[in-house]
C-alpha cells in the first residue's frame, strides 16, 4: 500500500504504486440486474457487477448518486424499513440474499458493515465485542476473552486498550471508536465487510490507520469501502466502481480506473469537473 508520503500524488500514481500486482480472484457477491425502491423512487437501476473475495472494491460517485443505498441492499439493512424494496440478485454461493426466506441474522454475520460515524454502543469496550458474538455462538469464558482479544488485535487496537477493556468505550477517541466498531464487525469472522464512508469523521492520523487496517484486513476479507475521496479509493481499492444518478457507469481495476477510465463521466468525476 501506498506510504502517508505519496498522498501529494496524483489518483492515478497512487493506485499504479498501491496495486501492482493484484491478481484475479473469484467472486464472493455477485450483484445481478438489481433495482432499488424508495417508495416510488427507483434509486439504483439495473446494477450488475462483482465483489472479488479477499479483494477490496472501492465505491465512488457524486452525493446521492446511491452508494450507501447499495451497501444497505448487500445486507439487507434496508429490509427494516417498509416501503423499501430490491428486485434482482445478489448471490452468495449461489444463493440470492435477497429471498424472503433468508435468515437476515445469519446473513448480517457473513456480512458486516461499519458506518460514517463511529457508534460505539455505550457500554464497555469489551462488552461491544462480545455483545453481537453472543447473538450468534455460545463461547465459554475463555473463548469470548480470545475472542474479544483476537478482533481488537486484527482491528489494531488491542494495544491501546487492553488495560482498559472494562471501562466505556464512550471514552474513547474517534479513530480509536472506528477502530473498535472494525472489530466490532470482525469479531462474527463475517466474510464480507462493507464500510460506509468509514474515515469522513477521523483526522488524517486516524484515517491512515484505517486504511492500513483494511489493507491488512483484505488478506482474510472481502471488503467494499464507500469514498468520497480519490485518493483514499485510489490507496486502498483494487478495483472501483464508479456511479451515478443511480446506475453504476464503469467498474475498473483502480489502476486503469485512475489512469484510463472508459466513460467520459467517470473522467470528468475523478478529475473533478464535477459532483
Ligand atoms: N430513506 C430514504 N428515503 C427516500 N429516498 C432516499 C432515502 N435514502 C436515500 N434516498 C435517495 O436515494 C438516492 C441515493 O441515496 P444514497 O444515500 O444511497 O446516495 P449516496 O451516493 O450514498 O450519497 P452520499 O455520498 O451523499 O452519502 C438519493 O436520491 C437519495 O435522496
Amino acid at each position: 500500500m501506498a506510504s502517508a508520503t505519496t498522498r501529494i500524488e496524483t489518483p492515478a500514481a497512487v493506485a499504479a504504486q498501491a496495486h501492482q500486482s493484484s491478481p484475479p480472484s473469484e467472486a464472493r457477491l455477485q450483484v445481478r440486474n438489481l433495482d432499488f425502491f424508495y417508495g416510488a423512487n427507483k434509486a439504483l437501476k439495473n446494477i450488475n457487477f462483482e465483489l472479488p473475495a479477499k479483494r477490496v472494491t472501492g465505491m465512488i460517485g457524486p452525493s446521492g448518486c446511491g452508494k450507501s443505498t447499495l451497501l444497505r441492499v448487500l445486507n439487507r439493512m434496508y429490509s427494516l424499513y417498509p416501503g423499501q424494496r430490491a428486485t434482482g440478485e445478489v448471490l452468495m454461493d449461489g444463493q440470492n440474499i435477497l429471498d424472503d426466506n433468508i435468515d437476515i441474522n445469519a446473513l448480517r454475520s457473513r456480512i458486516g458493515m461499519v458506518f460514517q460515524k463511529p457508534t460505539p454502543f455505550p457500554m464497555t469496550i469489551y462488552e461491544n465485542i462480545a455483545f453481537g458474538i453472543r447473538l450468534h455462538e455460545k463461547l465459554s469464558k475463555t473463548e469470548m476473552d480470545e475472542r474479544v482479544e483476537w478482533a481488537l488485535t486484527r482491528a489494531a487496537i488491542w494495544g491501546e486498550v487492553k488495560d482498559r477493556l472494562n471501562t466505556s468505550a464512550m471514552g474513547l477517541s474517534g479513530g480509536q471508536q472506528q477502530r473498535l466498531c472494525i472489530a466490532r464487525t470482525i469479531a462474527v469472522r463475517p466474510e464480507v465487510i462493507l464500510l460506509d464512508e468509514p474515515t469522513s469523521a477521523l483526522d488524517p492520523i486516524s484515517t491512515l490507520r484505517i486504511e492500513e487496517l483494511i489493507d491488512e484486513l483484505k488478506r482474510d476479507f472481502t471488503i467494499a469501502i464507500v469514498t468520497h475521496n480519490m485518493q483514499q479509493a485510489a490507496r486502498c481499492a483494487d478495483q472501483v466502481a464508479f456511479f451515478y444518478l443511480g446506475e453504476l457507469v464503469e467498474v475498473a481495476p483502480a489502476e486503469e480506473m485512475f489512469t484510463a477510465p472508459k466513460q467520459q463521466r467517470t473522467q470528468d468525476y475523478i478529475t473533478g469537473r464535477f459532483g
